[in-house]
């Protein structure tokens, strides 16, 4: 059989295309890999990457082409014809493709950086095929205008993300060491090629995130014993921290069968909802291997469904203030659950596919592992368990625990309607949940579905601690009330109102723009593209804080505590706990993020300078 002829030979000059955008940089041909069709190039930042051949041009053709076709441009244009990213270089030395490529900017850099950065991006594009005569054209016209410069050019980078994801291999050559050698066919080439471009690669996860290996074995043991200390110590008469350590019970106390029995058929009643062929189904984001993984998006129909059932049990004399009398039972059943799912989490990551594996989780640390969780979607068949578990048996099992809270308020204080408080308290979370259920889609793009490994800390998060802790203050306000004056009530209503909107609209508006970054209502925002073919908002809420999302849950938050007054301080375990959480995510997603997106990360951070709170942190 006769071999195609190597168009480019090893050490040879060519232009090639810097990934997820038309930006073309001098590079030296190292090999070709005639199996799957691609060269392995080396930048002049030393930066080396697998390109296909349609992403090089050869350099004298690309020079004699970019010539001709200055002639007839403006002499703006004209002036720069014959620079060449080592120009580029030179006028920065210390800037690398991938700063260029990140730098090449938006609207909202000053205007003189902003030509400087314009310039190495017209001067670097290459005219060769359709879609870059479409970007020309449309570079022309904005140099012409020169006031909408690089976001156009940015609209088309952001047009084709998965089209980037696929075309490139991202991943640097020097790391290719644990790659596994190509053995497919021919024509599955393309698609393992695009598997391989992002896979992670199996090595030990390094950064170790909650205190490490010790950490790890920390929070094993404190998150479920705190988990009881909360139920024990609310339920006391006088819960105040002078009265620790509460009294144990007994251990027979802590373990029923039917509480158990009660835990298994809610989660098998919300798995049922799940699966139902009812509500839409949605797109998660692209995944390291350029797949989109489906979910049923069906949150809003399980919960009204739920309310249902649960006002049918109701009428027919079920007493949901069992709840109440057997919290402590139903979360240990519950725990015990959780620590069974975590376990076949731990095992099946040890065998899930490379591909499917979360970057960390991956210490060698059994404990860490298992605590960390590493497998990123684990599936049985269609059925996600990390979506199912973050979005059904625990959200919803938390507004029917304030639901039963409240009807245990009622008979413990003998009153005829819940208190004002557990009636805030009741309507803020459900609220919260519904809001979080219908815009269920939103969670598709959040790092605990894009980036984190499924394990103990988030099976045991989902189910166990957000059921048994977020209903603290509904739990407290049984044996505590507090009554409310009107403006008191009034202005906790507003704060709750604020926070909600400024959640709400953040979320949606980051969800809008990685579902869609060309649709045109996003048009007026200004971004920072990345060298991944992604952008980064720098306007609308994200152009104020880094986390305009958790300013306003964290305002929420204050308004779930507000109304269990200022006597204790256990009805403001959440709030104290969710800044710590939230200060960590964010801290967590910093780093994340400098690792993804490099300098365009950093020139974010220095046009955002503040992370949570305007002005202040
Ligand atoms: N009640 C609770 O217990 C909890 C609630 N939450 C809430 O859940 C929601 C989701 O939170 P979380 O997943 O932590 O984080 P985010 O939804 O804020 O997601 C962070 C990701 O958003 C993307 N991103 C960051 N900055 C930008 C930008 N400028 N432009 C575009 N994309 C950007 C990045 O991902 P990429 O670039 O890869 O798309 C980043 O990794 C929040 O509202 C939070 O308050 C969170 C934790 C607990
Ligand atoms: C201490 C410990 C075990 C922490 C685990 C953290 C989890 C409890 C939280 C991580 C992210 C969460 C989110 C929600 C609930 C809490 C957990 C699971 C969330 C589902 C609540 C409802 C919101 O509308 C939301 C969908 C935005 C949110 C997503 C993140």
């Amino acid at each position: 059989m006769k071999m195609p002829a190597v168009k480019y030979q090893k050490g040879e000059k060519v232009m090639g295309r810097w990934p997820g955008s038309n930006l073309y940089y001098e590079v030296k041909v190292l090999s070709f890999d005639s199996m799957s069709q691609l060269y392995t190039v080396i930048y002049k930042d030393g930066t080396e990457l697998e390109l296909k051949e349609q992403d090089i041009k050869s350099a004298a053709g690309f020079q004699a082409r970019s010539r001709s076709r200055s002639r007839s441009r403006s002499p703006g244009r004209r002036r720069s014809r014959s620079r060449s990213p080592a120009r580029t270089t030179r006028r920065s030395s210390s800037r690398t493709a991938a700063a260029v490529a990140a730098a090449a900017i938006t609207d909202s850099v000053p205007s003189s950086r902003r030509e400087t950065r314009l310039k190495d991006t017209l001067e670097t594009t290459a005219p060769e095929n359709n879609s870059n005569n479409k970007h020309e054209t449309l570079e022309e016209k904005q140099k012409e205008e020169n006031n909408t410069t690089t976001k156009v050019y940015e609209t088309y980078l952001e047009a084709e993300p998965e089209k980037n994801q696929a075309r490139y291999n991202l991943r640097r050559r020097k790391d290719d060491g644990a790659a596994k050698e190509v053995t497919a066919k021919p024509e599955q080439l393309e698609v393992e090629e695009a598997k391989k471009a992002v896979a992670p690669i199996a090595t030990l996860t390094t950064q170790l995130d909650f205190g490490g290996k010790l950490g790890a074995y920390f929070w094993l043991l404190f998150l479920p014993a705190w988990v009881l200390f909360l139920i024990i110590q609310v339920n006391l008469e006088d819960p105040s921290l002078a009265n620790f350590p509460p009294p144990l019970p007994p251990l027979e106390a802590f373990l029923d069968a039917q509480a158990l029995a009660f835990v298994i058929l809610w989660i098998a009643f919300q798995a049922m909802l799940y699966i139902l062929p009812v509500g839409k189904l949605s797109e998660g984001m692209p995944l390291m291997s350029g797949e989109r993984l489906k979910y049923r998006t069906n949150g809003f129909f399980a919960i009204v469904v739920s309310a249902v059932v649960v006002a049918v049990a109701l009428h027919q004399g079920l007493d949901l203030t069992y709840i109440h009398s057997h919290f402590l039972q139903l979360a240990v059943a519950t725990f015990l659950i959780a620590t069974l799912l975590s376990v076949y989490l731990y095992v099946r990551s040890r065998y899930a596919p490379q591909e499917q594996l979360a970057l960390g989780g991956n210490s060698g640390n059994v404990v860490y592992d298992f605590f960390k969780g590493h497998e990123l979607n684990p599936r049985i068949k269609d059925f996600d368990l990390k979506f199912f578990c973050e979005m059904r048996p625990g959200l919803i099992g938390w507004c029917l625990i304030n639901f039963a809270m409240a009807l245990a308020e009622m008979k413990q204080q003998n009153l005829e309607a819940p208190s004002n408080s557990m009636i805030l308290v009741n309507l803020f979370q459900l609220l919260y949940v519904v809001d979080g259920l219908w815009n269920e889609e939103a969670i598709l793009t959040t790092m605990d579905l894009m980036h984190d490994g499924f394990g103990f800390m988030l099976a045991f998060g989902d189910l166990v601690w957000v059921p048994f802790t977020y209903t603290m203050q509904a739990y407290y306000l049984v044996r505590h009330p507090n009554p409310l004056s009107f403006p008191a009530l009034t202005a906790i209503v507003i704060l709750k109102l604020v926070g909600f909107y400024i959640f709400r609209k953040s979320n949606s508006e980051k969800n809008a723009f990685r579902r869609n970054p060309s649709d045109p209502k996003l048009s007026y925002l200004k971004t920072i593209p990345t060298a991944t073919g992604k952008s980064l908002l720098v306007s609308g809420w994200w152009g104020v804080i880094r986390h305009p999302n958790y300013l306003g849950d964290l305002l929420m938050a204050l308004a779930w505590s507000l109304p269990c007054g200022f006597s204790h301080l256990l009805p403001w375990y959440y709030m104290i706990y969710f800044i710590i959480l939230l200060v960590h995510r964010d801290s967590r997603d910093m780093s994340e993020c400098r690792r993804k997106y490099g300098s365009a990360w950093d020139e974010y951070c220095r046009t955002v300078r503040y992370r949570i709170i305007p002005c202040v942190y």
